[in-house]
């Protein structure tokens, strides 16, 4: 693997790897919300559950109400006593009502006489009012009293028995709103004396009319008084509640009915910090009207609510995720490393096979003694070049050379110095040459050949070769032409064509060898000096021998 395509891989994996942790972080966000989301929709079910049911509470608790008011609708005097046994029937089953009263509008003419008629129950009735330090006392005269005349039960509502709903300024207004427009009305939230834990109330007036009221004008006149109910806010929310199944949701109950929204009830402390994600479920449902309040429902999950509902699957998807990704990763990068080195190690062994192949070749085409070229690379770059000459019509030259008298020489001075002989004239033919495409080569036993592609005049080569030898001064006392080793050569020039052969060529140059011996040794033979003889022809030269010493 080249060093670029490792960097290469090594950045789509890197770049893989982030991508993949990308994936996995997301994938554990995703389950993440989608839990929440589930969360969300279970906790917004639970608070539609608890709405409702305070909502059906409310509607419970106002029906009471048009119990009590058929009960004057549909008698022509309603003793104490019947007012109580109805009331506390209903009082049984509904816990969140403080008191039940009955109010009804009393002349100032008439109010000796319901004093009176009240008196023989309580001694001690009378009509009252709240004077300005608090305390409860006689009330003034006025037209219409609208006295709190019955009560049930009367144990803890004594206060009340008997105040006169008219002398408070905002209850008249609220009493004449009811009486004129037929309408059951509850206040706004009141601290209820009655109430030792603090806990808000509220209070709902029902008119109630002898007959036919469709006109304000007979409202006002038929009006007999109003029934009236006066509940405990928390426990009509908790006994809702703890009807349905959810735990662990922060209710509160706000009656936002004017600008200023006023909390009524809460199951938790106000002041408890809710953090940013409680505060993303927060869930507003607004109740149905009562008694023309708008009363409004805000809800957030506990802690708790929603950590029991939280899983470890989104934190699982995204660290083992990861964790995936990065063994994946590590895997991969293992992987490439082992697959480089073992690419690496495998084209070190081509190298070393194609280096050693090389060197085969090469050992294939040089003698092993004299570590020239042997005949086997001759053959193959006569015919290369042969073929080059037919085609660029350049000429080829050849000369043939032959050790006089080896024969001699070896049986002289032995088999080991005719090779060191051999090896001596093959180094200092091998310099003779000055052009690289020149070749020298051992032919065989004591013959060399010299392959001169493009020469103009081979034979000065070839005769600087005889001299050059015989001046190594090689001792060949058994020789008959010198003291010294010398060699006999035979030179030719061919400008090759498709019409002539390699092998007249090598014929031709034997025969100016064999020429040179038989005319007596150490000299070059060629044929004539016709250089100018017809393209395609081998150049026959005159036989002509040169000797140094003729
Ligand atoms: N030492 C040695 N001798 C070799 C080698 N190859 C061939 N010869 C010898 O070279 C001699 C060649 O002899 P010839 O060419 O036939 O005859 P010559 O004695 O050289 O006589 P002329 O060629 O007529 O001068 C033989 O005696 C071979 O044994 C070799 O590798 N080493």
């Amino acid at each position: 693997m080249m060093p670029s395509d490792k960097a290469f891989s090594h950045k789509c994996l890197l770049l893989s790897v982030l991508i993949g942790l990308l994936v996995a972080g997301l994938s554990g966000a995703m389950f993440y919300y989608k839990e929440l989301d589930a969360i969300g929709v279970d906790f917004r079910r639970g608070v539609e559950g608890k709405t409702t049911a305070v909502e059906r509470e409310l509607i419970a608790n106002l029906e009471v109400l048009f119990s009590l008011e058929s009960l004057f609708t549909s008698s022509e005097e309603v003793s104490a006593t019947d007012f109580t046994n109805l009331a506390n029937g209903f009082l049984v089953r509904h816990h969140a009502i403080q008191a039940l009263e009955w109010a009804p509008r009393v002349t100032g003419a008439e109010r000796e006489e319901y004093e009176r008629a009240r008196r023989l129950d309580f001694p001690d009735f009378e009509f009252t009012e709240r004077e300005s330090q608090g305390s409860m006392v006689k009330a003034a005269k006025r037209d219409v009293y609208f006295p709190v005349y019955f009560v049930a039960p009367i144990e803890g509502n004594e206060v009340a028995f008997g105040f006169d709903l008219a002398s408070n300024a905002n209850r008249l207004s609220m009493i004449e709103k009811s009486r004129d427009l037929d309408l059951t009305l509850a206040t706004q939230s009141i601290t209820l004396v009655q109430e030792v834990f603090n806990q808000k109330g509220f209070l709902i007036l029902m008119p109630v009319y002898a007959g036919d009221a469709r006109t304000i004008a007979k409202r006002q006149e038929k009006l007999l008084g109003f029934v009236i109910g006066v509940y405990r806010i928390a426990d009509i929310v908790e006994s809702a509640i703890k009807q349905t199944g959810a735990k662990g949701i922060n209710l509160k109950l706000i009656d936002n009915t004017g600008i200023d929204a006023e909390l009524l009830y809460a199951n938790y402390p106000s002041a408890q910090a809710l953090d940013h994600l409680l505060l993303s479920f927060a869930y507003t449902i607004p109740l149905r009207r009562i008694g023309g309040r708008q009363w409004t429902v805000i809800a957030t999950p506990s802690q708790g609510y929603v950590a029991e509902r939280q899983s470890l699957f989104p934190f699982f998807v995204g660290v083992f995720g990861c964790i995936f990704v990065l063994l994946g990763g590590g895997y991969i990068y293992i992987a490439i490393e082992h697959s480089g080195r073992i690419r690496q190690e495998s084209e070190k062994r081509s190298r070393e096979l194609e280096e050693a192949k090389i060197a085969l070749e090469e050992q294939s085409l040089t003698d092993d003694l004299t570590h020239i070229a042997n005949r086997k690379c001759f053959d193959i770059r006569f015919e290369e070049e042969w073929a080059r000459s037919v085609r660029d019509g350049s000429s080829l030259s050849l000369i043939m050379i032959d050790i006089d008298s080896f024969r001699l020489f070896n049986e002289t001075y032995g088999y080991a110095s005719g090779d060191k002989c051999l090896l001596d004239l093959a180094y200092k033919l091998s310099k003779m040459p000055n052009r690289t495409t020149d070749l020298v080569a051992r032919y065989g036993g004591d013959q060399f050949i010299i392959l001169l592609p493009n020469t103009d005049e081979p034979i000065l080569l070839a005769d600087k070769c005889r001299i050059n030898i015989e001046k190594l001064h090689i001792v060949h006392e058994a020789s008959s032409v010198s003291d010294y080793v010398t060699i006999s050569l035979g030179v030719i020039s061919v400008v090759p064509t498709q019409k002539n052969y390699p092998a007249d060529s090598m014929l031709s140059v034997k025969e100016l060898l064999n020429q040179s011996k038989k005319l007596g040794k150490n000299r070059v033979s060629i044929g004539s000096d016709v250089i100018s003889a017809k393209k395609g022809d081998i150049l026959k030269f005159k036989h002509f021998s040169k000797n140094s010493g003729e």
